[in-house]
């Protein structure tokens, strides 16, 4: 498949190098205005270019990896040129039927929502588009796969789906980080510090994949009877811990649905 990225940011690089290295028989373009800092992609094979229709006749797909108030401006651009081509949006907030508005519904549509571990091949990209173009979604869900996992879901939850699964990877970090303060405090170096708490998060990342259980199922494995851990994580709750994420993921969604 010859997949056309537009906006080279965070996400489409992340997007174009998780398909570089997981999804080999794909070929990618980049585009974005300034290309200087992503010239490094075609060591990977990537095409990389500041015309946004460069190449853009061949693709087979046009993924829009720009920000929500970029959207018109890149498709008046690319419309006239790309008829009938599939159009793969990651733009947070731009529903189904704003982008089928957009097109004048003369485009296959597709909704995705990937997170920036796609370029480890690890991301959590929720799909969603409408029926009719089943057929043309499918060699993207797909594609997706190879780069982590790819559920279909309701579009009704694709805004939800932007704070879980792609708001996720900071909040992920934010608890890493501060575990890794912690860490310090109580003796090790940033560095050790850092390796634990990361080895630590993607161990009990695997645990719940592969034993596909409930976390307390884990949890309780963890907490001895009298031990460290129960009064380490009652004194967490105490504070808040559950119920700040909770709140923050609410906040996110809020943010997005305006
Ligand atoms: N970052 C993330 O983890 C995730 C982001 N998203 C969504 O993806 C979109 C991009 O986010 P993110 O990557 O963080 O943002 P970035 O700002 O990092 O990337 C946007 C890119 O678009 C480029 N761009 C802007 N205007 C144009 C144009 N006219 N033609 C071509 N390229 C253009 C910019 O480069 P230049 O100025 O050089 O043109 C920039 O590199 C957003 O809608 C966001 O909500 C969704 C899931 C996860
Ligand atoms: O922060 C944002 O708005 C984007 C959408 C999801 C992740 N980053």
């Amino acid at each position: 498949m010859k997949v056309h990225i537009i906006g080279g940011g965070n996400l489409g690089v992340s997007i174009a190098l998780g398909i570089a290295k997981f999804s080999k028989s794909n070929q990618v373009t980049v585009t974005r205005r300034n290309t200087a800092s992503i010239q490094y992609l075609s060591e990977y094979g990537i095409t990389v270019s500041s015309d946004n229709k460069h190449n853009i006749q061949e693709a087979d797909v046009v993924i829009l990896t720009i920000k929500p108030y970029q959207v018109d401006i890149v498709l008046a651009e690319i419309l006239p040129v790309i008829q009938g081509k599939t159009i793969a949006s990651a733009v947070s907030g731009l529903s189904l039927d704003m982008l089928q508005e957009k097109t004048n519904n003369e485009y296959p549509v597709i909704r995705i929502m990937p997170n920036i571990a796609a370029q480890f091949g690890e991301s959590a990209t929720c799909i969603s588009f409408p029926e009719k173009d089943r057929e043309k979604a499918l060699p993207i869900v797909d594609l997706f796969q190879d780069l982590g996992t790819a559920p279909v879901i309701d579009e009704k939850l694709m805004d939800a789906a932007t704070v879980l699964g792609a708001c996720g990877t900071a909040y992920a970090l934010r608890y890493i980080r501060a575990s890794m303060q912690a860490g310090i405090e109580i003796g090790f170096d940033s560095q050790t510090a850092l390796a634990i708490a990361a080895q630590t998060v993607k161990g009990a990342a695997k645990m719940l994949l592969e034993e596909k259980v409930h976390p307390e199922q884990l949890i309780d494995r963890v907490t001895t009877p009298q031990g460290c851990t129960i009064v380490g994580l009652n004194e967490m709750e105490h504070n808040g811990f559950s119920s700040s994420l909770i709140k923050g993921i609410k906040t996110s969604l809020k943010q997005i649905k305006g």
